[in-house]
C-alpha cells in the first residue's frame, strides 16, 4: 500500500475556523512489513488509518493499493482487503457470533490463488455463510482467553476489553491483506494484549505479504511489534 500527499482538512465549527490536520503525508507499507504511526494525541492517526481503509475521505492526494489508486476500487472488495480495527469497536445489536459471521454474510471474500472476487451471500452445504469457519473462531476466542460459550454472549453486555476481543476475532476470521490496527489493545490487559500480539503476529506469518500498521501510545508495544516507525506531523495551518 502506497499514500501519496494525503490531507485531511477538518471543517469549520462554531468555535473553531477550518483546518489542515495533516498534509503531505507520504507512507509506504511495503509487503510483510508492520509499521507504527506514532504522535501525540489529536495528530490525526485515526483519521489516517480510516482514510487508508477507505472509511473517511481525504482532500489531497491518493492512496494505491497493489498500484491501483483506492477509488478504483470496488469499495466492498477494498475494505475485505484492508481491514480497520477501531480503538473503540463498532459491533452491531446480537451475539458475539452474529457479529463474527456478518463479514461473511456480506458477499466478499478472497479469491484462491490471489486472484480476489466478489461473491453474492453464498451459503454452504451446511447453510452457513461460506467462508465462515465456527471453529477457527473458537480457536482464535480461546488464545484470547475466552470459551465457546463467548459466542453466545450479547454484545450489549460486553466489557470494553470484551468488545474489543470480538472486533480483533472478527478481523483475523476476515483474513484481510493489511490491518490498520488503531490501539488495538488499549481497553484490554497486558495478558490479553500480549496473547492478541501474538495472534496479530501470527496472522501476518500465515502468508506471504501481510502487512500492518499500528497506532499505541504504548512504546514497549510498538518496539515488540513494528519493524519500523512514522511518525505524523501535524499540519502548518
Ligand atoms: N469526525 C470528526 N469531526 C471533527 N473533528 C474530528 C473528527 N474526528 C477527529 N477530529 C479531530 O481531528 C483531530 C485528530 O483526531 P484523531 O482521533 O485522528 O487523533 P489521534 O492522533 O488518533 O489521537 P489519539 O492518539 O488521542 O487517539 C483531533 O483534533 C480531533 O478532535
Amino acid at each position: 500500500m502506497r499514500a501519496e500527499g494525503l490531507g485531511r482538512r477538518l471543517p469549520a465549527t462554531g468555535q473553531q475556523r477550518a483546518r489542515w490536520v495533516w498534509r503531505g503525508v507520504d507512507l509506504t507499507l511495503a509487503e510483510g512489513e508492520s509499521v507504527a504511526v506514532t504522535g501525540p494525541s489529536g495528530t490525526g492517526k485515526t483519521l489516517l488509518l480510516r482514510a487508508l481503509a477507505g472509511l473517511d475521505p481525504v482532500d489531497e492526494g491518493t492512496v494505491f493499493l497493489d498500484g491501483r489508486p483506492q477509488a478504483a476500487w470496488p469499495a466492498p472488495l477494498y475494505r475485505a482487503r484492508v481491514l480497520y480495527v477501531a480503538q473503540r469497536p463498532a459491533l452491531f445489536d446480537g451475539t458475539v457470533e452474529d457479529n463474527l459471521v456478518r463479514p461473511f454474510t456480506l458477499g466478499v471474500r478472497q479469491g484462491r490463488k490471489g486472484r480476489d472476487r466478489i461473491t453474492g451471500c453464498i451459503r454452504g452445504g451446511d447453510g452457513s455463510p461460506s467462508g465462515w469457519d465456527r471453529q477457527r473462531a473458537v480457536e482464535l476466542l480461546a488464545a484470547l482467553g475466552r470459551d465457546a460459550g463467548f459466542l453466545q454472549r450479547p454484545v450489549t453486555a460486553l466489557s470494553g476489553g470484551e468488545a474489543q476481543i470480538t472486533a480483533l476475532v472478527r478481523a483475523l476470521l476476515v483474513e484481510p491483506a493489511i490491518l490498520l490496527l488503531d490501539e488495538p489493545t488499549a481497553p484490554l490487559d497486558e495478558a490479553t494484549a500480549r496473547a492478541a500480539e501474538d495472534l496479530i503476529a501470527r496472522w501476518r506469518a500465515a502468508a506471504p505479504g501481510r502487512a500492518c500498521l499500528w497506532t499505541s501510545h504504548d512504546r514497549d508495544q510498538l518496539r515488540r511489534v513494528a519493524d519500523r516507525e512514522v511518525a505524523l506531523v501535524p499540519a502548518e495551518n
